[in-house]
C-alpha cells in the first residue's frame, strides 16, 4: 500500500473512532496547498540537470506549517503528501503550536557535488520563497538534507525577505541553530522508548536492539541506547549491515563509518545482509530509514517484541495488523519521532525571542514534552480501547479538529 493510502487509512480510522463529521473529515484530509516546481541547475561539467521539487502544506489550523525537506530518489507527490499529513498529526500530538508540511526533491544527493547541492537548494528556495515564511511554513532537515542545506535555504530566503533565522530549523549553531537539535529525534525516540518500556517493567539496559539506518536519527538513537547500557546487536544502512550478539561498540562503529563511509568491514562485529536486519533476533526494533519497510512480506518473521517507529510510516497497515496479532507493541511514528520537531519548535522560539537556551534546558524540556505526549496517548488508548497508533492518531486528529471548528468556516 502506498504511503498516502496508508496514512489516509489511519486518519479515517481515527476519524471513525472520534465520530468526526464527514465534511470535517474531508476538510482535514485535503492539503491546504500542494506546490510542485521545476528546478534546473548547471552541473559541474556544464550540462543541464532538471529535478522536481515539492512542498505540501497540509494544515495550519494550530499554527505555522512545519516539516522537513527530503532529498531522495523516491520522493514523489504521494509520499510528500503523506509525510505532510503525518506532520499535522505529529505537531498536534506533541502539542506544539504548528500545523504540518513536508517537502522534497527527487534526486540522489550522493550523486551531486557540494556545489551542485547548493545550486539545487538555492533554486528550490527561489521557487518557493514567497510561499513559506517564519509564521507560514518553516522547513527543517529530513532524509538526505542536513544543517548545511538549511543554511543555504536561510541565506537564499534572506536575500528576498531580510535576515530571517527563524525561516528554517535544524540549521548550524553559528546561524542560530539550537543546541540539541542534531540529536533531538534520536534522543526523543529514546525518551519515548523509556516511557513505553517502563509500562512493561523493563528498561533499556537489559534489552537488545536492532537499528535500521545509521544517519542522523539512527546514529543518535544507537549512541544514546549504548550509553544507557542497551545492547545494539545489529545496525544497517545503505552500504551494508553489521551484527554482534554481545552488543556493538557504537562509538567505534561511528568512527569506522566516519573513516570508511561504510558499515562494512567493521572489526567489532560480523557483516550481515541488510535485508535481514528487520527480522533479526532482538527485543526492540527501531526502523530509522525509509517508509513502508515493514510489510506483509516480512512482518510474520519479525522477532522483536517492541517496534519504535523512528522513521516516518515504516509499518504499512497490513504489517500493522500482522504484528499486532503477534502481540508486537508498536510505538507510532507521529509520537516516537516527534523529538525532532519539538526541538525545532524550541529553536524557532529561541530565534524569535533572540535568546539562546543551553543544551541542558533543551534536553530537559524535550523530556517533559515526550513524557507528556506518552501520557496523553495512554489516556486516549484507555478512552477508546485502541492501539497506541490509534491512541496517537485520535489525540492528534482531535486537537486539529477542535482548532478547525473554533476558527470557523467563513472564507
Ligand atoms: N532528521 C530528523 O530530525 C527526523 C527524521 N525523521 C525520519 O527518520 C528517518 C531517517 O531520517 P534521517 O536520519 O534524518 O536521514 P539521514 O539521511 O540522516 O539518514 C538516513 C539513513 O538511512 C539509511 N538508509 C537509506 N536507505 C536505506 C535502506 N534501504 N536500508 C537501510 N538503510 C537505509 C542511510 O544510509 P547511508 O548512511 O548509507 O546513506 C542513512 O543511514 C526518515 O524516515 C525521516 O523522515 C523523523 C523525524 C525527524
Ligand atoms: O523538525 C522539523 O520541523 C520537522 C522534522 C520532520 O520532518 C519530521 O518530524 O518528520
Amino acid at each position: 500500500m502506498n504511503a498516502l493510502a496508508a496514512t489516509n487509512r489511519n486518519f479515517r480510522h481515527a476519524a471513525r473512532i472520534l465520530g468526526l463529521d464527514s465534511k470535517l473529515e474531508r476538510s482535514l484530509l485535503i492539503p491546504f496547498r500542494e506546490i510542485k516546481v521545476e528546478c534546473s541547475i548547471p552541473k559541474d561539467d556544464g550540462s543541464l540537470a532538471t529535478y522536481v521539487g515539492f512542498r505540501v502544506q497540509h494544515d495550519n489550523a494550530r499554527g505555522p506549517m512545519k516539516g522537513g525537506i527530503r532529498y531522495h530518489p523516491e520522493v514523489d507527490p504521494d509520499e510528500v503528501n503523506a509525510l505532510a499529513q503525518l506532520m499535522t498529526w505529529k505537531t498536534a500530538v506533541a502539542d506544539i503550536p504548528y500545523g504540518g508540511a513536508k517537502g522534497g526533491i527527487g534526486c540522489n544527493p550522493k550523486d551531486l557535488s557540494m556545489s551542485e547541492l547548493e545550486r539545487l537548494t538555492r533554486v528550490f528556495t527561489q521557487k518557493i520563497h514567497d510561499l513559506i515564511g517564519v509564521h507560514t511554513d518553516v522547513p527543517a532537515p529530513d532524509m538526505g538534507t542536513n544543517p548545511q542545506t538549511m543554511a543555504w535555504i536561510l541565506d537564499e530566503y534572506s536575500k528576498f525577505h531580510g535576515h530571517s533565522p527563524a525561516i528554517v530549523t535544524g540549521k548550524p549553531i553559528d546561524l542560530g541553530g539550537s543546541l540539541g537539535r542534531d540529536a533531538a529525534t534520536g534522543r526523543g525516540c529514546v525518551f519515548a522508548t523509556e516511557a513505553l518500556l517502563a509500562e512493561y517493567g523493563k528498561s533499556i539496559n537489559n534489552l537488545t536492539f536492532a537499528i535500521q539506518g545509521f544517519g542522523n536519527v539512527g546514529s543518535w538513537a544507537a549512541r544514546l541506547i549504548h550509553e544507557r547500557g542497551g545492547k545494539v546487536v545489529a545496525v544497517s544502512d545503505i552500504t551494508g549491515a553489521v551484527k554482534n550478539p554481545n552488543g556493538i561498540n557504537i562509538p567505534e562503529l561511528l568512527a569506522h563509518k566516519d573513516g570508511t563511509g561504510s558499515l562494512k568491514g567493521f572489526h567489532g562485529g560480523d557483516d550481515m545482509n541488510p535485508s535481514e536486519l528487520l527480522v533479526h533476533e532482538c527485543d526492540v526494533l527501531i526502523p530509522c530509514a525509509l517508509g513502508g519497510v515493514l510489510n506483509r512480506d516480512n512482518a510474520t518473521d519479525v522477532k522483536a517484541k517492541f517496534i519504535i517507529e523512528a522513521a516516518n510510516h515504516p509499518t504499512d497497515p497490513e504489517a500493522d495488523e500482522i504484528l499486532s496479532k503477534k502481540g508486537v507493541v508498536i510505538l507510532p511514528d507521529i509520537y516516537a519521532n516527534s523529538g525532532g520537531v519539538t526541538v525545532s519548535y524550541f529553536e524557532w522560539v529561541q530565534n524569535i525571542q533572540g535568546f539562546m537556551w543551553d543544551e541542558e534546558k533543551v534536553n530537559a524540556e524535550l523530556w517533559k514534552y515526550m513524557t507528556r505526549g506518552f501520557d496523553n496517548i495512554k489516556d486516549m488508548c484507555k478512552t477508546h480501547d485502541c492501539s497506541l497508533r490509534m491512541g496517537a492518531f485520535t489525540l492528534g486528529v482531535n486537537r486539529v479538529a477542535r482548532a478547525t471548528i473554533l476558527r470557523g468556516w467563513e472564507a
